[in-house]
Parts: structure tokens; C-alpha cells; sequence
């Protein structure tokens, strides 16, 4: 396995402080910034796009943006986040007309590729592309919306994505998104996830060191 990453979702940031929160989880810990887009047409809310990533750029964040791409069609977007600084982008297989390509092009932007499972969408899906992936996203909730509660099926589909991605013997990571908080991390991490996001656990918390801390510890003692 490799090293855990919890990465917040500035989902549930304060938007008019962005930088600000950024900068304050980031320095509480936390790994990757984790940077939800919605559509109103993929998922039914509307959030942020390429400008706010290249703002963050700016703004002097230096570490990995983990771009989780609600929308469709997705390619024509994938160049302007290449652009905005984006590290990695994921991207759901419904709205994708040929996903091999969609991967394809992420990389050849230079970005590391992922690709998010919903809740109710098979593991075959990954048939033919594992090969390809940098990361798989196992959705714990219907996306569009933080705050959400987790679904326990999603602890079934990390254990058999974690079997293929380990029978693969490429440095796949295995990311767990909704619904993540400091009481079933363990569980979460038992199941096979190195890669953590955590919005509203995180956010809503008034101690980001003190939540991420007792994420980290709950992964190490698992279960
Ligand atoms: O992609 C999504 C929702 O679609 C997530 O990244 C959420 O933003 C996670 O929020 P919490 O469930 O942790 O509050
Ligand atoms: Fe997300």
C-alpha cells in the first residue's frame, strides 16, 4: 500500500476565504486539494472551474490539485485545467463517450488520470483501462452534494478494486470520496483506500490539525 493522502474537499470551504482555506489545511496536514466541478447537467448542483484552479496556482499553493470532474461532455474541459494547474483528473465513465480516449487525453495533457466509480456502477468498468489509471475513485455517495452520508457498500467495492488493483502490480491509488469522517476512516482504510477525501468532516470542523490528526490515526489502527 501507499502512504495515506487525505484531501479535503473545498466543497465545503468558505468560498469567500478560498486561498485562505487552503492554505489552513494544508498547513493542518492534509495532503492534496481536492476540487469538486459540477455542471447542473452531470449532477444537479454547480460549482467551480479552471479559473478558481489557476487562481489557487496563483494564490502560491503548491501542492497536488486532485480535480474530481462532475460534468459531461468532459473532454473539452481537460486542456483548461491541464492549463490551471490541475495534478489530476478524474472523471466519471457515464459521461464519456469513449473513456479510453478521455484517459488518453488527461495524460497526454500531463496530468495523472482517475476514474470515479458511482455508487451504483460496476467494477467491470475498470476492464481494459486499469492499465492506463494513475487512480480509481469509489464513490461512497450519489455525487453532487457534500454532507452526504456514507454508503456502506462502498467498503465492498474497495476491497475488489483493491484486489485488482494489487493483482495489477501498478502503484494504482485507490481513493474513497463522501462521507469520510474520523469513525469509519478505519474501516475505510481496512477495506483497501489509501487516498482520503473528507469535505464537511474537515470543514465543518473548527480544528483542521485536530480532525486530520485522528483521520491519520484511525487509518494506522484500521478496522
Ligand atoms: O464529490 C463529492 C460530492 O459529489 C465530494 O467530494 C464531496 O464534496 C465530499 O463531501 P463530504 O461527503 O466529505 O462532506
Ligand atoms: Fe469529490
Amino acid at each position: 500500500m501507499q502512504p495515506a493522502v487525505i484531501a479535503p474537499s473545498i466543497l465545503s470551504a468558505d468560498f469567500a476565504r478560498l486561498g485562505e482555506e487552503v492554505d489552513a489545511v494544508l498547513a493542518a496536514g492534509a495532503d492534496w486539494v481536492h476540487f469538486d466541478v459540477m455542471d447542473n447537467h452531470y449532477v444537479p448542483n454547480l460549482t467551480i472551474g479552471p479559473l478558481v484552479c489557476e487562481a489557487l496556482r496563483k494564490h502560491g499553493v503548491t501542492a497536488p490539485i486532485d480535480v474530481h470532474l462532475m460534468i459531461e461532455p468532459v473532454d473539452r474541459i481537460v486542456p483548461d485545467f491541464a492549463r490551471a494547474g490541475a495534478s489530476l483528473i478524474s472523471f466519471h465513465p457515464e459521461a464519456s463517450r469513449h473513456v479510453h480516449r478521455t484517459i488518453q487525453l488527461i495524460k497526454g495533457e500531463g496530468c495523472r488520470a482517475g476514474l470515479v466509480l458511482n455508487p451504483a456502477t460496476p467494477v467491470d468498468v475498470l476492464d481494459y483501462v486499469l492499465e492506463d489509471l494513475d487512480l480509481v475513485l469509489v464513490m461512497s455517495v450519489n455525487p453532487g452534494f457534500g454532507g452526504q452520508a456514507f454508503i456502506p457498500s462502498a467498503l465492498d467495492k474497495l476491497r475488489t478494486v483493491r484486489e485488482r488493483i494489487d493483482a495489477s502490480g501498478r502503484a494504482v491509488r485507490l481513493e474513497i470520496d463522501g462521507g469520510v469522517k474520523p469513525d469509519n476512516i478505519g474501516a475505510i482504510a481496512a477495506a483497501g483506500a489509501d487516498t482520503f477525501v473528507a469535505g464537511s468532516a474537515i470543514f465543518g470542523h473548527s480544528d483542521y490539525a485536530d480532525v486530520i490528526a485522528r483521520m491519520r490515526r484511525a487509518i494506522v489502527a484500521g478496522g
